[in-house]
C-alpha cells in the first residue's frame, strides 16, 4: 500500500471484513439514538431512487422507525420515501420496487423538473445557459431542497446515502446528495452495502443493479463505472487496503485529491487541508 492509499483508507474507515448483522444493527441503532437524544425529532427523509444505497438506507430508516414506535408503544415516528423524478424517470419501475421493498411509513413523488427547468430559464434569460453536466447537478441540488423542505415539516432529519466508496471519489454533487444531516451508511463500500442488502432480503435485480447517477439527458442512465473510469470492485479493494492494479490506483487517488474540498465544510483562513 502507497502512503496516500493508507492516508484514505484511514480516513474511510472500511474494514476489511464485515458482519452484514452487526453493520445492519450498528446504522439502525446510530438513527435511532440520534432521534431519542434530540426528542423533537421525529422523521427522517430520505429520496428513493431504485438505486442501491437508497434501497439499503432507506429499509434501514423504516426499520428503525418501526423499531422507536414500538419501544415507545407509539405511532409518532415516521420515515418519508420521497421518490424525485426529472419527469419520467428512466428506470422507475426500481424506484416502486425499491418503496414495495422498503414500506415506508408515508411515500411521496415530487417532480423535479418544474423547477430544475425554472431556473434553468431564468438563468438563460441572463446569459447563463447551464450544460447538460451542470444541470444534472442542479438536479441533484433540487431533490436536496426537497428533502430539507419536507424534513422541516415534518420535524425531520435529512438522510443521505454518502457511503465509503462514494466519498472517495467524490462522486455526488456538492450540496446536493451531499448534502445531509445523517450519513448511517458511511464506512461501508459497495459490496459491503450489498452484503447488507442481501441480508435483508432484498430482491436481486435491485442490489444487482449497475450504480447510476442518471443526471444528464445526453448520457441516460451512464453507469458511475463509466464515468468514474475504474470500478467498484476495484474501489472496494482499494478501500480493504488490497493491491488494486496500477492505473485504478491513480484514477482513485486523482478522484480522491480532486474532490477534497467536498469532504471539507466551506473553506476558512484557518484550513490548510488544501495547501
Ligand atoms: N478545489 C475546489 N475548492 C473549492 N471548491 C471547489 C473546488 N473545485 C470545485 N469547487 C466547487 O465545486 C463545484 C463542483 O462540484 P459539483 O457541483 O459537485 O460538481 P462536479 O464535482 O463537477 O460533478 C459532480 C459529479 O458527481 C456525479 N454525481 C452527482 C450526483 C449523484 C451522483 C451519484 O452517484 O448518484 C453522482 C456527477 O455525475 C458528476 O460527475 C464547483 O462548481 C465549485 O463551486
Ligand atoms: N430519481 C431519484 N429519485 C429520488 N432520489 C434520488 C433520485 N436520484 C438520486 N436520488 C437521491 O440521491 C442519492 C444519491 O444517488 P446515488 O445514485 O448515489 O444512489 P442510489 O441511486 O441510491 O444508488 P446507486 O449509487 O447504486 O445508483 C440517492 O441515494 C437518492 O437518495
Ligand atoms: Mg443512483
Amino acid at each position: 500500500m502507497d502512503s496516500l492509499q493508507k492516508q484514505i483508507v484511514d480516513e474511510m474507515m472500511v474494514s476489511p471484513e464485515i458482519d452484514p448483522k452487526k453493520e445492519i444493527r450498528r446504522s439502525i441503532d446510530f438513527m435511532k439514538d440520534y432521534l431519542k437524544k434530540h426528542s423533537f425529532l421525529k422523521s427522517m427523509v430520505l429520496g428513493i431512487s431504485g438505486g442501491q444505497d437508497s434501497t439499503l438506507l432507506g429499509k434501514l430508516a423504516q426499520m428503525a422507525v418501526d423499531e422507536l414506535n414500538e419501544e415507545a408503544g407509539t405511532d409518532e415516528y415516521a420515515f418519508y420515501g420521497v421518490r424525485l423524478p426529472y419527469g419520467e424517470q428512466g428506470d422507475a419501475q426500481d424506484a416502486i420496487d425499491a418503496v414495495e421493498f422498503i414500506k415506508p411509513s408515508e411515500s411521496m413523488t415530487v417532480n423535479v423538473k418544474p423547477a430544475v427547468d425554472a431556473s434553468f430559464s431564468s438563468l438563460k434569460k441572463e446569459g447563463i445557459e447551464m450544460s447538460d453536466f451542470v444541470k444534472g447537478n442542479e438536479k441533484a441540488r433540487e431533490r436536496m431542497k426537497v428533502q430539507f423542505a419536507v424534513a422541516a415539516m415534518k420535524k425531520g432529519v435529512v438522510l443521505g446515502t454518502d457511503h465509503s466508496a462514494e466519498a472517495v471519489t467524490g462522486f455526488y454533487t456538492k450540496f446536493g446528495d451531499g448534502a445531509a444531516d445523517l450519513v448511517p451508511l458511511f464506512r461501508l463500500n459497495k459490496r459491503q452495502g450489498r452484503s447488507l442488502l442481501i441480508e435483508l432480503g432484498c430482491p436481486e435485480h435491485l442490489y444487482n443493479k449497475k450504480p447510476t447517477a442518471d443526471l444528464e439527458e445526453d448520457k441516460p442512465l451512464v453507469p458511475d463505472e463509466e464515468a468514474l473510469g475504474v470500478t467498484y470492485d476495484q474501489i472496494d479493494d482499494f478501500l480493504e487496503g488490497k493491491e488494486v492494479p496500477q492505473e485504478a490506483r491513480e484514477t482513485i487517488e486523482k478522484h480522491y485529491l480532486k474532490s477534497q474540498h467536498k469532504r471539507h465544510l466551506p473553506i476558512t483562513v484557518f484550513d490548510d487541508f488544501w495547501k
